[in-house]
């Protein structure tokens, strides 16, 4: 039986009759392939890239397993339609805080419509997208003092600036009340951010990749960050990075994606600077 993610933090969203994933209880993420050019284009970029030989083994674990394309009752009730199956990165997780990144400085890219680039400047220019390189476009965090999921708005999260962004990305791994306005205390950011498994590590690797890849550009591509709230005493946080939604991507024709890179550098730099301040206010006894 198929049923609306629990845990989905962006994008279309199956819920009031409309068009959206779906999962079974076997860990596997439906998407349905939009009626448009998208739905073509994400399920080709997923054939091209599991079988591209190119690809090293470690960067492939940074992407959703890929079991082919299978027509599935869509949730919007207009009967069977083809989906992508994909595996469900947040399945095994217990309470998972998730949080969805849009990489790039632009998500429009040559030879759009003008109607879909007018769209994506004007989103680019209202969100971080312009100025950081990346813009947050959807989060989800347990909160342990709630003992419930917190989750802001789609408006608001839209409208974060930089100073947004940042409050965002250590309320993500902070155990003090998320909805009112105490300072984080980012109480998690080195188990989740940083050590050797941990946030800031994946993403140096995925980074280290996009330095030298040439075979794909990764427009409107997000960075879905995922960790385990689920407390037994020695729990494992168990962070994780996954790229998700591809529908926009393009052949790299020989040519770095500057676009994904550089946001990519930038969003890193934003996870080093949180991972220091909570390092420093640990020496400090704060
Ligand atoms: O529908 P909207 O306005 O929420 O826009 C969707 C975006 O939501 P946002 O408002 O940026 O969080 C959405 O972004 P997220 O996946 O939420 O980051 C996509 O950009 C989606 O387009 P596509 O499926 O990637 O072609 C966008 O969908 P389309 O409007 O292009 O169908
Ligand atoms: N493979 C996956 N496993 C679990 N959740 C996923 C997966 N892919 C996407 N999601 C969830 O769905 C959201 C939207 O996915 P995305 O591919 O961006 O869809 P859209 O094309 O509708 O924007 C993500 O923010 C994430 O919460």
């Amino acid at each position: 039986m198929l049923k609306v993610p629990e845990h989905q933090v962006a994008g279309h969203i199956a819920k009031d009759g409309k068009l959206g994933p779906l999962v079974d209880d076997r860990g596997r993420f439906y998407k349905p392939l939009q009626g448009d050019a998208r739905g073509e284009n994400e399920a080709k970029f997923y054939e091209s890239f599991s079988s591209n030989k190119n690809v090293p083994d470690h960067i492939r674990g940074y992407f959703p397993v890929y079991h082919g394309v299978q027509l599935v009752e869509a949730s919007d009730g207009s009967g069977k339609l083809p989906h992508m199956v994909l595996e469900d990165v947040v399945s095994s997780y217990v309470k998972p805080s998730v949080m969805d990144v849009k990489i790039g400085s632009r998500t429009w890219y040559p030879d759009v419509s003008e109607e879909y680039f007018n769209k994506c400047i004007k989103k680019d220019r209202a969100t971080t997208t312009v100025s950081l390189g990346f813009r947050v476009s959807g989060l989800k965090i347990f909160d342990c003092q709630e003992s419930g999921f917190w989750r802001p708005d789609k408006r608001v999260v839209l409208a974060y600036k930089a100073d947004g962004a940042r409050t965002a990305l250590r309320k993500f791994v902070s155990s003090n009340s998320l909805a009112d306005d105490s300072v984080p205390d980012c109480a998690y950011a080195s188990e989740v951010y940083g050590g050797s498994n941990g946030i800031l590590m994946q993403l140096l690797e995925v980074k280290a990749w996009f330095e030298t890849q040439t075979l794909y550009h990764f427009n409107s591509c997000s960075v879905l960050m995922v960790y385990e709230n689920e407390s037994g005493g020695d729990e494992e946080r168990r962070p994780q990075v996954k790229l998700v939604d591809f529908a926009h991507v393009l052949d790299g024709n020989g040519v770095i994606d500057h676009n994904f890179f550089g946001g990519l550098c930038s969003f890193i730099k934003f996870i080093q600077d949180i991972l220091e301040s909570s390092d420093n206010r640990c020496e400090n006894g704060h």
